[in-house]
């Protein structure tokens, strides 16, 4: 990679991570840029892990920024994000050593800034790197050093510690940082079970059967979005959580359903399988450009009793 292409990157991932912060949706965003900008596949893969890691480690991240700055009022919103994305990587990523990180940023800042920005992101950046990072085990409230420990809102550590306990708490919010096999549900009206897991084995992914989801599979090794089972909507991507919400619902043929949050679709396709899509679901969405997300996956999987519309649940 050439220094304008590094360039042209950080300042992507910056410009997305600036987007989803005011309310945009990552995976479209990223896609879209993805698509337009033509990055090789190894862009792609760091791109996507800065950006979801710097989404994630966001109060962990601030945590440690603060402890260098303590005038953040006064800093602009593109500056503060360029120097979280920059820290992620500092801590996070050994890929990219942290000169280089430091490097883009005061470069990106004196691009979109001028040399006062360039300045102070090197300072800050230079004092993350020399003095080290603030100890986060000497917060004494353990909601709160679990909330900046594990970067989940302090509002949700405390609601969980007053339901489940603090140990419990601690293992929810340390499972939500792991990074998670994906997993597929077949269409059990167009595959098999056995077949789908046999076809998989012979494209060569390495795959077992969901232990909390009849029709789901995990996939432990390969890219699904590159089977022609997922892309002739034999299987579609869902997590094996999301699957039992529609097992818990537990429709039948017949029924009438609301999904009152639909987009994607995930649920929606979900339910209209189990009611071997028979009866009519309601899929409705309060974002108008994602009911063609609803309508797409249920095409993709042949399903037609899935009624899509752009309704405001509150309403
Ligand atoms: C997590 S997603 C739902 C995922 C979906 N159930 C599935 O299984 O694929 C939440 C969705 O709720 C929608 N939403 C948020 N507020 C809404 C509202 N007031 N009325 C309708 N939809 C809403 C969002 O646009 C978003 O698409």
């Amino acid at each position: 990679m050439n220094d304008l292409e590094k360039y042209m990157l950080r300042k992507t991932i910056l410009e997305l991570l600036l987007k989803i912060d005011q309310g945009g949706y990552s995976h479209l965003l990223i896609d879209h840029e993805i698509k337009a900008k033509k990055f090789s596949e190894k862009d792609v893969a760091l791109l996507t892990e800065i950006v979801y890691g710097t989404i994630q480690r966001k109060l962990t991240l601030d945590f440690y920024l603060e402890h260098f700055i303590h005038t953040k009022k006064k800093i602009q919103p593109w500056v503060w994000m360029l120097l979280r994305m920059s820290v992620y990587q500092m801590v996070y990523l050994d890929k990219v050593p942290d000169h280089a990180v430091i490097h883009e940023a005061v470069e990106i800042s004196k691009q979109r800034g001028h040399k006062g920005v360039a300045s102070f992101v090197n300072g800050v950046l230079r004092n993350v790197q020399r003095k080290g990072l603030p100890d986060i085990s000497e917060i004494k409230d353990d909601a709160q050093r679990l909330s900046i420990e594990t970067s989940h809102p302090l509002w949700l550590v405390e609601n969980w510690i007053e339901m489940y306990g603090y140990e419990t708490t601690k293992k929810i919010c340390i499972a939500n940082l792991q990074d998670k096999p994906v997993s597929i549900r077949i269409q059990p009206m167009r595959i098999e079970m056995e077949d789908a897991l046999a076809k998989l084995k012979e494209e060569g992914y390495r795959v077992r059967r969901s232990r909390i989801a009849d029709q789901g599979i995990v996939i432990e090794q390969g890219n699904i979005l590159k089977s022609p089972l997922f892309k002739n909507g034999f299987v579609t991507i869902q997590d094996q959580s999301s699957m039992l919400a529609g097992i818990m619902l537990d429709p039948k043929p017949g029924m009438t359903v609301l999904d009152a949050c639909s987009a994607p679709g995930g649920k929606a396709t979900h339910l209209a399988e189990l009611m071997e899509n028979s009866g009519k679901i309601h899929a409705h969405d309060l974002h108008p450009n994602k009911i063609k997300e609803i309508n797409k996956r249920a095409e993709q999987l042949q399903l037609t009793i899935i009624d899509a519309k752009q309704v405001d649940a509150r309403n």
